[in-house]
């Protein structure tokens, strides 16, 4: 069965008085056993989350190595240490502003399952890659590369997200009908890849402009797992709506 997950991103926004709020706002909000929560804050605001019984932690980056000598960066197990769950990888802020490739996207979701974290491996194209019509073959070669290094038996640790780049951040959500079609082909990927039970049991989630107003058509689709939320989870009732409506589709 999969899961539906409602995920904050926060990216480099946030506060330790924001990160209590939705703390206290989500132990207090019963949502279905089968809705999972997940908050990515800042790594230097996970401790306030990991105790939360309202969601999972996240963090948003990690280094594909052990340890060693790299300054500023955490490793899997450390996060793993740390009390987070899940890590983001492949996002395409980490693509497009430090350079992250497909190989070392892979090499991050080894390492977070390697660990015990489960990866929510984001993929999706640019505004020129769609308009250009070649959209789902890079989606699918994101998607491809990215699980290459794992074995069947650990993809059952993984969720993808679909963020179309041209989506992140500007207001201008993928329709319901646009996502449903590219979360469908992704699942085709994954069964031809795989299987069909990989395909049926991986959790894709959509991400880009997620809101109050539109994420109830967008969690209908029967392809779409829940969202991967950015500027509308910095808003505590926004992002408790979002649940909610996450927690319709059950
Ligand atoms: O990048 C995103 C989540 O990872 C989406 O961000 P927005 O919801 O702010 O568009």
């Amino acid at each position: 069965m999969r899961k539906l997950i409602v995920a904050g991103n926060w990216k480099m926004n946030g506060t330790r008085q924001l990160a209590a709020d939705m703390v206290h706002a989500l132990k207090e909000t019963s949502l279905p056993t089968d809705v999972s929560v997940v908050v990515f804050p800042p790594s230097i605001l996970v401790g306030s989350f990991v105790d939360c019984s309202g969601c999972k932690t996240g963090i948003q980056n990690i280094n594909s190595e052990p340890s060693g000598a790299y300054t500023g960066e955490l490793s899997a197990s450390m996060v793993k240490e740390a009390g987070c769950s899940y890590v983001l990888v492949g996002h395409s802020e980490r693509r497009s502003l430090f350079g992250e490739q497909d190989d070392l996207v892979a090499a991050k979701v080894k390492a977070a399952v390697g660990n015990g974290l489960m990866p929510v491996l984001c993929v999706g194209e640019t505004l020129e890659q769609r308009e250009a019509g070649d959209y789902l073959a890079v989606i699918k070669s994101q998607v491809v590369l990215g699980l290459s290094r794992l074995s069947i038996a650990e993809l059952e640790k993984v969720t993808l997200a679909y963020e179309p780049v041209w989506a992140i951040g500007t207001g201008r959500t993928a329709t319901p009908e646009q996502a449903q079609n590219v979360h469908a082909s992704v699942r085709e990927v994954l069964a031809e890849e795989y299987s069909r039970k990989v395909a049926d049991e991986m959790s894709i989630l959509y991400g880009g402009s997620v809101n109050a107003k539109s994420a109830g058509a967008l969690f209908a689709q029967p392809d779409i797992d829940g969202g991967l939320v950015g500027g509308a989870s910095l808003k505590v009732n926004e992002f408790l709506t979002i649940c909610s409506a996450a927690a319709d589709n059950v």
